[in-house]
């Protein structure tokens, strides 16, 4: 620990200290002695229970390895018969329906993406803060979603051709979202609002208005010749916006520059898996961007393409409505702030008995605290307008660790003042023991909960590790088309319905987890919705005003009202792990899964490890860029610990899997000037830091805490951090 100073029988790390103090109790009317005694207070009482919590983890894993030592030969009825006994399948609770009060409505009532940004990078964070609203020209010129057809390539310079596709293909989203009682959009040459209306006038001067006019919403600029039109489909804007003048509007016969889309309805601000924060400094760091979304005041320089960009909040946005009203709609996406789960501890404050307090907790209560400003208006922007703090917790195995969460957010009600059940909870169903007791985790928060969300890679990871004695497991692209994963996502959904979430909390999908791959994601993302789910991640802005079409195409509400009953047989596929089972792998197919792992285990890690770098695009061996962060490491490297247990490679084709892939990763980190080689030679390979935690990650992957990556990429980082 660097300078500490003593409070309330804590020790507490001084950058910790002074930014609580100066930074963000001021304004909040706390004073600094109660908050300290306060926040000692709240670590007594609650520190144990977690460590209770991570002893059962803990110890229904033993079980569970001892079950399947002494039962090789899968049988689903035992199996199920055990997990009852042991208590890892508790029972279902007959009805429960959720009352949360003041959810915000793009929670409750409006479907649509959500963004997920490490909110360690201010750049990233200001970015999705502000991709509320999207520029669907820029998303189609700027992806793979519109082909690389000759001429029509993506250009340094503008290409007119390419932007007559992206002009095409925006007037048939028009078409098909906003039709025209008579012809198409394809053909408008103007449009102005008359009398209320909007009205379009066609190639051959016929003029005719929406087939539901109620779409149109407003206005700005002249009636006659509005610089911007606002209309609205399944509760999301689009905002045509017209410039003759522009040089894309120049080009367009109604002079039209571009569609804004509302894009991330709301945004999750995360300090869990895409951050890479082991001690106080890295926690300041985190909760400072916080802070100043918070606060309203973050802002960040930085040079791109030798032009200097500050990038602050965006503004609310004004429309003249058909009544002659102002209508303002918010320029930013409504903000969630993703807490970190029961398990790590953190440095940055040593309790009475002089131990780290766990990080779940210092992150409820600093993350509140920084919240509390937007609460209190001490922000020229509001993020909740329903006065919630808006905290998604991930992790959370069963349902007495939901309890838990929701006893730290009263605990830290009481510390802030804040009325009962101001804290709300998503919950994050990525661990096995939440899926398949989901309805009683969903009781232990009915009053808090605002989401689930199906986080399908850690979940796989969990999915792993938690039968890691059970067998080999399929290569990873098979895991993914067992039954396990479809009982997982519609079993999420049902549940979600049957506990009264329509209209009141969202039902969300997980990742998309290749960002240049829009095309695909445009054909595949589309299912998000039309399971019900009223919400699903997107790694990016560009990613998140292209799915927005998809809940233009789909009204999730719709799809929900006809929805049915969750049914108990799913259990028993949502039980059965994704094992090898008969399929014989051939030598090849072996080698290919362990360097398509290794390579992005090491692609991320050294990042992690040398950079700080929590969230990181990294090519698979087809070059294709993946998303990777804790969770992908974790299905990873579990992955290749459970083909070691089973002897399906032995630890030295393993080891010089590793060696080969360092020297790729070099080459592919080549043009970043901050980059530490790992290979330039065997002794330095195996002297390297980040190096030795990718091994580690592996080679004592089966024995980590539910096969978690956090407690090894900690302990690297600092080692690296220390030697700096
Ligand atoms: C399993 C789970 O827990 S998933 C949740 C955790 N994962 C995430 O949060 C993913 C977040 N996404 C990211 O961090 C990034 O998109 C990555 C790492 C995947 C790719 O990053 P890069 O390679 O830098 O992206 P790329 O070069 O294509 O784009 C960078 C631009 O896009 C913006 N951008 C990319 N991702 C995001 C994002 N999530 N939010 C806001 N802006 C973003 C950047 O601000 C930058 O634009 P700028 O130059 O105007 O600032
Ligand atoms: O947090 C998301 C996941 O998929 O894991
Ligand atoms: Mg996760």
């Amino acid at each position: 620990m660097s300078m500490t100073t003593q409070q309330s029988g804590l020790t507490i790390d001084r950058q910790l200290f002074d930014f609580v103090n100066m930074q963000a109790l001021p304004g909040t009317d706390i004073e600094q002695e109660t908050f300290w005694s306060g926040f000692a207070k709240l670590i007594e009482t609650l520190s144990p229970i977690n460590k209770q919590l991570l002893f059962k983890r803990d110890k229904l894993q033993s079980q569970i390895d001892e079950y399947h030592k002494s039962n090789p030969v899968w049988n689903g009825d035992k199996y199920r018969t055990f997990l009852v006994d042991i208590g890892y399948l508790v029972p279902s609770p007959e009805r429960v329906s959720i009352d949360t009060d003041s959810v915000d409505p793009e929670i409750a009532s409006i479907a649509g993406p959500q963004l997920v940004v490490p909110v360690s990078n201010a750049r990233f964070a200001l970015n999705a803060a502000n991709a509320r609203w999207g520029s669907l020209y820029d998303a189609l010129y700027g992806t793979d979603v519109l082909p690389q057809e000759e001429g029509a390539e993506k250009t340094q310079e503008y290409n007119p051709v390419r932007g007559f596709k992206v002009m095409a293909y925006a007037r048939q989203f028009l078409d098909n979202t906003f039709p025209l009682r008579n012809g198409s959009h394809i053909e408008s040459t103007h449009y102005a609002v008359l009398n209320g209306q909007l009205v379009v006038t066609l190639n051959d001067s016929k003029q005719v208005s929406l087939l539901d006019p109620q779409q149109f919403v407003g206005y700005q600029g002249e009636a006659q010749n509005p610089s911007s039109l606002l209309l609205k489909r399944n509760g999301l804007h689009v905002e045509i916006q017209i410039d003759p003048h522009h040089p894309i509007g120049q080009s367009d016969k109604a002079g039209i520059s571009d569609l804004i889309l509302e894009s991330a309805l709301t945004t999750i601000m995360d300090c869990e898996d895409s951050v890479a924060a082991v001690d106080a400094q890295d926690k300041v760091g985190v909760y400072t961007n916080w802070l100043g979304l918070m606060t309203g005041t973050l802002k960040e320089e930085f040079k791109k393409e030798d032009t200097v960009i500050t990038r602050v909040l965006n503004k609310d946005k004004h429309f003249v409505m058909a009544s002659g009203k102002i209508l303002k709609l918010k320029g930013r996406s409504m903000m969630f702030v993703r807490n970190v789960g029961h398990l790590m501890t953190t440095p940055a404050i040593l309790d009475q008995n002089g131990e780290q307090v766990f990080e779940g907790i210092l992150d409820a209560v600093i993350t509140s605290l920084c919240a509390l400003h937007d609460l209190k208006g001490n922000s020229e922007y509001r993020n909740s307008i329903s006065k919630s703090i808006n905290i998604v917790k991930p992790k959370m195995h069963g349902p007495e660790e939901v309890a838990f969460t929701s006893r730290l957010f009263s605990a830290v009600e009481g510390l802030l003042y804040l009325p009962n059940n101001t804290i709300k909870m998503g919950i994050m169903d990525e661990e096995r023991r939440t899926s398949v007791n989901l309805k009683a985790c969903i009781e232990q928060a009915k009053s808090r909960v605002v989401f689930i969300n199906t986080g399908f890679l850690d979940r796989t990871g969990d999915e792993i590790h938690t039968s890691m004695l059970a067998g080999p497991m399929l290569p990873k692209s098979r895991i993914k088309s067992q039954p396990w994963i479809s009982a997982y996502e519609k079993g999420n959904v049902e549940v979600g319905l049957a506990c009264g979430f329509s209209g009141k909390a969202q039902i969300g999908k997980g990742m998309w987890p290749m960002p240049d791959l829009m095309a695909l994601m445009m054909k595949q993302k589309l299912a998000h919705p039309e399971s019900g789910a009223s919400t699903a991640w997107v790694p990016s802005p560009t990613a998140a005003t292209l799915h927005a079409m998809h809940y233009h195409t789909i009204d999730v509400f719709q799809v929900q009202a006809a929805i049915g009953q969750y049914e108990e047989a799913a259990l028993t596929d949502l039980l059965t792990p994704p094992l090898l089972g008969e399929l014989v792998l051939t030598k090849e197919d072996i080698q290919a899964e362990l360097d398509n792992n290794v390579q992005g285990i090491l692609g991320y890690v050294v990042r992690w490890i040398d950079q700080g770098i929590g969230c990181s695009k990294v090519p698979d061996i087809n070059h294709i860029g993946l998303m990777e962060d804790r969770a992908t490491l974790r299905i990873s490297s579990q992955h290749i610990a459970n083909w070691l247990v089973h002897g399906i490679c032995s630890p030295q084709q393993v080891k010089s899997t590793f060696a080969k892939m360092a020297k790729v990763v070099d080459g592919q980190n080549h043009h970043d000037a901050s980059y530490i080689c790992m290979a330039d030679n065997e002794v330095k390979l195996n002297d390297n830091l980040a190096y030795q935690a990718a091994l580690s990650l592996v080679f004592e992957g089966k024995n980590q805490p539910n096969g978690y990556t956090e407690p090894l990429l900690h302990s690297y980082r600092l080692k690296h951090k220390a030697f700096q």
